[in-house]
């Protein structure tokens, strides 16, 4: 079975259980022209890399695209304009208020975003203002009240771009479970960059609402894991960012082209005309050509300076060379875009007049769109493209250039600071900033030999074909929904409140309360004995353990000692090093008898001066062998340390440098090791730490134990790290996870898990 056919079914597969793929972008893929006359709406398809990108899934998927509509349509106007474009194009337009658009899409997404993600501090320069970041805020709610009305449970929704950055979040809001996916088409810059932006966090917390985030390169979604590290404390991994008790996978993902549409087009006679034509009036000269939206980011002026020193180097290509500037007019109303237009122009007429003459003219400068036709004509003459952006997200023309050169081969002279540079081996890279390198790259690539420009050309034709846009829509949606299926249960998880229990708790006789130490009662802190109980949790045990009606453990990786000095005088029970040191409660109102709680389980058991129960007789001489591994470890991974307790080992790697995840890498090889090494023990990778311990030791057994004890119980509330026991069939077991969604209930940190026990005690029907 060839590939394209397998994709085809495995996308149209998704129909099955899916609903509607929703895409949502800051523009509708047309653009709108109104026949007064005839009552009549006339719709023109946009190009560009998310265009072609959803051709396919648009055919094979119920699809509606949302975006905003880029021009006023009158009142009267809206109900024709509207039906026609959900007819026509399964679009549905956001109206935004002509102020709100200005500042939305000018002001902060083109003002102050775009510029400080493409690195560019000055053009950025003081352009945030507080009342950009309100609009962008009331243009993303604008998006959400649009999709929020039509999307349902099923659907997929994927949003895009700088623009809407805040809309998951609101949108979440709206619809807990809705699937939602968000892709970058621009750099995410460094942390130190990033950080600049004085709502950088809330920027964040807007996209970490999503279930994946895509990026076009490995470093764009680098920078965004080290900006959640740094800014918001997140766990971090390089597959992705711990968010509210979710995990948050990043793809890499970069957009294609549809070179089968370029190929098409040079094969039609009108284009094969205007290449003759192009032919004629640049015949015996070298044709460079450069096409881009007359942006900052483009490097145009950088382009132009080394194309005026490629002619001052090398004075024979005086007369013989040219470059074609394409600058498609944008953003127009910018200032910085006013003043770049200006720059070019000068810079143009410059050149012109030095090094042109009657018959020659270095710079053929077009501001203006180019149609389709003319475009590929000009792919097709050229003998060099020059795609030279200071930065850029990916930059499609380089792709389109080489999808019209299959029979001149011509040269891809690219940035490196061009997303497509991580792609597209082949090309030639460059420096734009530096001029000298840029003007010897023209040089080289017109003096260049056929044999080394077919052998780049065929490197590059091979990547275009294989990830075309096609390929990159199609593989995001179906990782997108493979995740958010997953997602969506944990999504539903709801935040544990009183309120919500309530009813429960106060028909209940006898409640177990069971409650986990490190990570749910008490916060972690970089070395264990820095991390204590804080006089108000005690108090809170204390009060909550007095009600007759609960009976309270609190369950621990520690050791008995230290369990012992901090809860030894509260009524409660206790389990250390998971269970396998146990002190159980003494409830004087039910059957059991205050006994040896490990009677019946077949084990030896021996009990300490502080009532603390253990198995007598239990083999731990594999911690000898053990020991030397995690000292080697320990020795190589700087911040990494390891406990030694009576039955367990814990590595811990939680002052390790979260930016490069090196702990996290350690912690992985240190697994691969122990799975090797044969012992009577399981490895368990825990929170920033992996420990050994005998099989004994386990949440689940240790919450099964007390259960047990206590058979008289119509209610359990266990708050703590995931036991992986069923408890699906039994409504009085309230299962809450702290910090990670995904048991039965949630509750953010330990102090929101505090607040919930404050006011469980506080409860007026409790005794
Ligand atoms: O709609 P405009 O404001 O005129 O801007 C045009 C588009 O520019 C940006 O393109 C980016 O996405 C491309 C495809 O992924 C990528 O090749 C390029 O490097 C990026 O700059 C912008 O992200 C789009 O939203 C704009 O529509
Ligand atoms: O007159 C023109 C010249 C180019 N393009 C298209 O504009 C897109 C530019 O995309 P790119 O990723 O290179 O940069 P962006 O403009 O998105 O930053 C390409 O698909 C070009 O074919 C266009 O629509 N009109």
């Amino acid at each position: 079975m060839n590939l394209s056919l397998k994709r085809a079914q495995t996308i149209s597969a998704l129909k099955e259980h899916m609903g509607r793929v929703i895409v949502v972008s800051n523009r509708l893929p047309v653009s709108a022209s109104y026949d007064a006359d005839k009552d009549n709406w006339t719709f023109t398809m946009s190009s560009g890399g998310l265009v072609a990108g959803l051709e396919g899934v648009k055919k094979k998927l119920p699809f509606l695209w949302i975006g905003w509509t880029g021009q006023v349509i009158p009142k009267e106007q809206q109900k024709k304009f509207e039906e026609q474009l959900l007819a026509q194009h399964n679009c549905i337009p956001v109206y935004l208020d002509e102020k709100v658009a200005e500042e939305f899409y000018n002001g902060f997404s083109n003002g102050v975003l775009w510029p400080l993600f493409h690195y560019l501090l000055e053009e950025s320069g003081s352009s945030y203002r507080e009342h950009l970041w309100k609009s962008y805020l009331t243009a993303n709610q604008a998006f959400a009240d649009v999709v929020s009305k039509t999307m349902r449970a099923t659907d997929l929704v994927w949003v895009h771009d700088y623009h809407l950055m805040k809309l998951p979040e609101m949108l979440r809001k709206m619809q807990p479970a809705v699937r939602l996916g968000f892709f970058l088409h621009i750099p995410f810059p460094t942390s130190e960059i990033y950080q600049i932006i004085p709502v950088r966090n809330a920027l964040l917390q807007g996209v970490l609402n999503c279930d994946m985030i895509g990026f076009h390169t490995y470093d764009y979604a680098r920078h965004f894991i080290t900006a959640c590290s740094r800014l918001l404390g997140c766990e971090t991994t390089p597959a992705g960012v711990h968010y509210e008790g979710k995990f948050i996978p990043l793809v890499i993902s970069p957009v294609g082209i549809d070179p089968d549409k370029f190929e098409n087009e040079l094969r039609t006679d009108a284009v094969q005309k205007i290449i003759g034509d192009f032919q004629t009036s640049f015949k015996d000269k070298k044709v460079f050509l450069a096409v881009d939206r007359l942006d900052y980011i483009k490097g145009i002026p950088h382009r132009l300076r080394a194309f005026q020193l490629m002619l001052e180097t090398y004075p024979e290509w005086r007369g013989k060379a040219i470059l074609i500037q394409v600058a498609v007019p944008s953003r127009t109303e910018v200032e910085q875009y006013k003043k770049l237009k200006i720059e070019v122009e000068t810079l143009v007429g410059h050149i012109n007049g030095e090094y042109g003459d009657l018959d020659y003219q270095p710079i053929h400068y077009l501001f203006k769109s180019t149609p389709f036709p003319e475009l590929c004509a000009l792919y097709r003459i050229s003998d060099a493209a020059l795609v030279t952006s200071i930065r850029d997200g990916m930059n499609l023309v380089a792709q389109e250039y080489i999808a019209c050169q299959n029979e001149k081969h011509g040269i891809l002279i690219l940035s490196e600071f061009a997303g497509s540079a991580s792609s597209l081996s082949g090309a030639y890279l460059v420096n734009p900033w530096n001029t000298h390198a840029l003007a010897d790259a023209m040089h080289d690539a017109i003096t260049m030999t056929d044999e080394e420009k077919k052998g780049r050309f065929d490197v590059l034709s091979k990547y275009i074909h294989t990830h075309t846009a096609c390929n990159w829509g199609e593989s995001f949606i179906k990782d997108l929904d493979r995740v958010s299926k997953a997602s969506a249960l944990i999504n539903k998880t709801p935040k544990l409140t009183v309120d919500l229990i309530q009813e429960k708790y106060l028909a209940a006789k006898k409640r177990l309360i069971v409650l986990c130490t490190d990570g749910a009662l008490i916060a972690y802190a970089s070395l264990p004995f820095l991390a204590s109980p804080s006089r108000k949790l005690t108090d809170v045990l204390h009060r909550l353990s007095k009600d007759e009606h609960n009976i309270v453990y609190i369950s621990s990786g520690r050791d008995r000692n230290t369990l012992q000095q901090w809860f030894g005088n509260l009524p409660v029970g206790l389990a250390a090093e998971h269970g396998f040191f146990f002190r159980p409660v003494v409830d004087e109102t039910s059957a059991n008898e205050g006994g040896n709680p490990l009677m019946g389980s077949g084990a030896l058991t021996t009990v300490d001066d502080n009532g603390w129960y253990f198995p007598g007789h239990i083999d731990l001489s594999w911690k000898g062998r053990i020991v030397p591994i995690l000292t080697h470890f320990t020795e190589r991974t700087p911040g990494s340390f390891f406990e030694e307790k009576e039955t367990c080992l814990t590595w811990h790697y939680r002052s390790t440098d979260r930016e490069t995840s090196f702990g996290e890498f350690r912690a992985q090889e240190l697994r691969n090791v122990l799975d090797n090494t044969t012992t009577p023990a399981q490895v368990i990778m825990c929170e920033r730490s992996v420990e050994v311990r005998p099989f004994e030791c386990s949440q689940a057994n240790m919450l099964k134990k007390i259960m047990t004890r206590h058979p008289e119980h119509d209610m359990v509330i266990y708050i703590g790290e995931p036991t992986n026991l069923d408890f699906d069939q039994q409504p009085q077991v309230i299962d809450c996870g702290v910090g990670k969604k995904g048991q039965g209930y949630f509750l953010p940190d330990t102090t929101e898990v505090l607040r919930f026990l404050e006011k469980l005690a506080d409860n007026p029907l409790s005794s």
